[in-house]
């Protein structure tokens, strides 16, 4: 039966902040390939949106093309993305350049890359590269504000402020990568791209970088694309999950949905590719995270 609820439309549609619609890339050359073909998807203010693929899929080239840093051979053959701004206005990407374009890409849209660590000034400390940030987009701000929420920032992500003072190399990879996040989150932006970025760490420190997304998701309200090809991590952060194959959005649905009932072969195969998912339910529910998707009967499974 249609309820008043039923009749609603799904919170992502109903509350958008990022509408990619028809988006192509090709890579020119000899054989063009085309990398991302015709990828239509709205991402709900503060949502996790997940996007699964094997390598090669076009996962990284949708988000650089969305984000306008794809550069020659690459080429835009279609579409738009389309910010939504909580303050009520929205903009084609398409249409800022230059300066307006890198403003708009901290401020509002913010990116943390694979690797994005390693790529850190090694001279230079923590502090003067977080301040940099400030400087060049809050040049208002006085010396001291901005010391104190660079050390604001180290701890949001669980890095203590007296960090500040080091230098890159002194740091282990997940704080480096803690870092990266903290910088991604200097604006206030409210869409982050994430793009393998935790891949390159141990599982545990991987697993409290995740926790540490989710938290502060919830805290700040910024939506998340999370890019990996680890289905079964994308299962428990992501609120919905695109699958894409060859260019192409295959599946897209709410996380459980696609882990009880995928829809698409493909899906299906990719889900199949992992173990621990086929396994009992309580295998996939590898922290507390996700038990809030379960049903009763689950949590019964996963109890015995
Ligand atoms: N600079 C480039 N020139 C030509 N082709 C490219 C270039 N970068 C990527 N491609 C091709 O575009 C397609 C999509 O690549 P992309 O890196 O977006 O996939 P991905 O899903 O992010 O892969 P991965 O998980 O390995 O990062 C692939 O066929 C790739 O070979």
């Amino acid at each position: 039966m249609n309820t008043a609820m039923d009749a609603r439309p799904p919170r992502h549609e109903a509350d958008p902040v990022l509408t990619i619609e028809d988006f192509s890339v090709d890579y020119l050359g000899a054989n063009t390939t085309h990398a991302v073909k015709n990828v239509s998807l709205t991402l709900g203010r503060g949502e996790i949106l997940g996007l699964a693929g094997e390598s090669g899929c076009g996962k990284s080239t949708l988000a650089y093309g969305v984000t306008r840093l794809l550069k020659p051979p690459a080429l835009i053959t279609s579409g738009s993305a389309t910010f939504h701004s909580r303050e009520g206005f929205s903009v084609d990407l398409a249409t800022l350049g230059g300066a307006d374009l890198r403003a708009f890409r901290w401020d509002k849209i913010s990116m943390v890359f694979q690797g994005a660590m390693n790529s850190l000034n090694p001279v230079i400390s923590i502090q003067a590269q977080i301040e940099d940030i400030f400087t060049t987009h809050r040049p208002e701000m006085k010396k001291a504000e901005r010391v104190e929420r660079c050390g604001d920032l180290l701890e949001r992500v669980g890095v203590d402020r007296s960090r500040l003072k080091s230098f890159p190399h002194e740091l282990s990879g997940g704080m480096r990568q803690r870092m990266m996040i903290a910088m991604a989150m200097a604006l206030d932006p409210q869409v982050m791209i994430m793009d393998e970025p935790t891949t390159a760490l141990d599982v545990v420190v991987q697993r409290e970088i995740l926790d540490e997304i989710t938290r502060l998701r919830s805290e700040l309200g910024f939506a998340v694309i999370f890019i990996t090809h680890d289905l079964p991590l994308l299962l428990e952060i992501s609120d919905r999950i695109a699958v894409m194959k060859a260019g192409e959005i295959v599946e897209l649905n709410d996380a459980y949905q696609l882990y009880t009932n995928p829809r698409d072969e493909y899906t299906k195969r990719l889900l199949a590719s992992f173990p621990s998912l086929t396994g009992k339910r309580g295998d996939f529910i590898r922290t507390g995270i996700a038990d809030d998707r379960l049903t009763e009967t689950d949590q019964e499974v996963v109890a015995s």
